[in-house]
């Protein structure tokens, strides 16, 4: 088993913080937190104190991913794992911002900023979605994030071998859909899991200006995504791609670009996986249906 369990948080610097307010809330159904930046936007969607904090800065950006693992001892050991296999390991600073008892953070091979913790406080108060939005979390985490990578096979290598995430999909992507020049190698996506979710990471040389392609929030009823779809509309926030269903992990789902540029993927009902059985394979189509993605924008 890998010693990380979930995707934790998310850190995202933003030009624009009324916005995210905006679109955390009203779009997102997700519910504003209290924290101990006055400046700070704490975005919950379940018990933990938040999973998204946007913190205002000169550029709108992810700062980083952050991923829980079960306790002190084996934060420790994923330590040791990190410098044995020569990856630099850096201090995280503001444990009071981020709620957590311990963490430290990493680079991946492409330069994405990683962060480890143990020790999420957990928030009293409960948490209420404006709009009655149940989010599926616990043991599948947040969600999942879908990061940039240049280096397919030294990615795979940190992913898999350092960190202990397995393989639970690849797919081959065409040049044009991305907005790369053709070329003959092909390009691969890859999708790794770490616990029941079917993936929680997945990363593929796709362009982004802003460190992130997109995180996956999932709900706990179809009706929850159709609400969503009405907000977007009646907020004119700006929906990039048609619902549609995804091939490997079956989750129905549309995407919609958030202020800081890069994507969120909402849906629902996305599969979970046994590792002693799962076999990867190669999907051949992103979707079974739908998912058209609109022009420009678009990624
Ligand atoms: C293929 C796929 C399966 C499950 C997912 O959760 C998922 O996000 C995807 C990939 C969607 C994918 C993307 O993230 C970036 C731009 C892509 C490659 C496209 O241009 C079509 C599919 C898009
Ligand atoms: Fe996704």
């Amino acid at each position: 088993m890998s010693l990380i369990r979930s995707l934790g948080y998310l850190r995202v610097e933003s030009t624009d913080l009324p916005a995210w307010q905006e679109f955390g809330t009203k779009i997102l159904g997700m519910s504003p937190g209290r924290g101990p930046s006055e400046k700070s936007l704490y975005l919950r969607m379940d018990s933990l104190p938040a999973r998204i904090v946007v913190t205002p800065g000169s550029r709108d950006r992810l700062v980083a991913t952050g991923w829980e693992v079960a306790d002190f001892s084996a934060l420790a050991r994923l330590r040791d794992v990190l410098e044995s296999a020569g990856v630099a390991v850096k201090p995280v600073d503001d444990l009071g911002d981020r709620r957590v008892a311990e963490a430290f953070a990493v680079d991946d091979p492409s330069g994405n900023r990683l962060e480890f913790f143990c020790g999420a406080a957990l928030d009293t108060r409960p948490f209420a979605s404006p709009y009655g939005t149940t989010f599926v979390t616990g043991e599948q985490g947040m969600g999942h994030a879908v990061l940039p990578a240049t280096d397919d096979a030294a990615s795979l290598r940190f992913y898999t071998e350092v960190l202990g995430f397995r393989l639970r999909d690849s797919m081959r992507l065409h040049p044009e859909m991305i907005g790369l020049p053709p070329s003959d190698t092909p390009l691969w996506m890859r999708f790794l899991g770490c616990g029941p979710r079917h993936h929680s990471i997945a990363f593929a040389p796709i362009p982004a200006p802003t460190g992130m392609v997109h995180l996956m929030m999932e709900t706990a009823s179809i009706d929850d995504v159709g609400r969503a779809i009405d907000r977007c509309g009646r907020h004119k926030a700006p929906m990039i791609s048609t619902l549609g269903r995804h091939a490997n992990d079956e989750m129905i789902s549309f995407y919609v670009r958030t202020p800081s540029g890069f994507d969120i993927e909402y849906g629902y009902g996305g599969l979970t996986v046994d590792d002693p059985t799962w076999v990867a394979r190669e999907t051949t189509s992103h979707s079974v249906w739908g998912h058209r993605f609109f022009g420009g924008g678009g990624h």
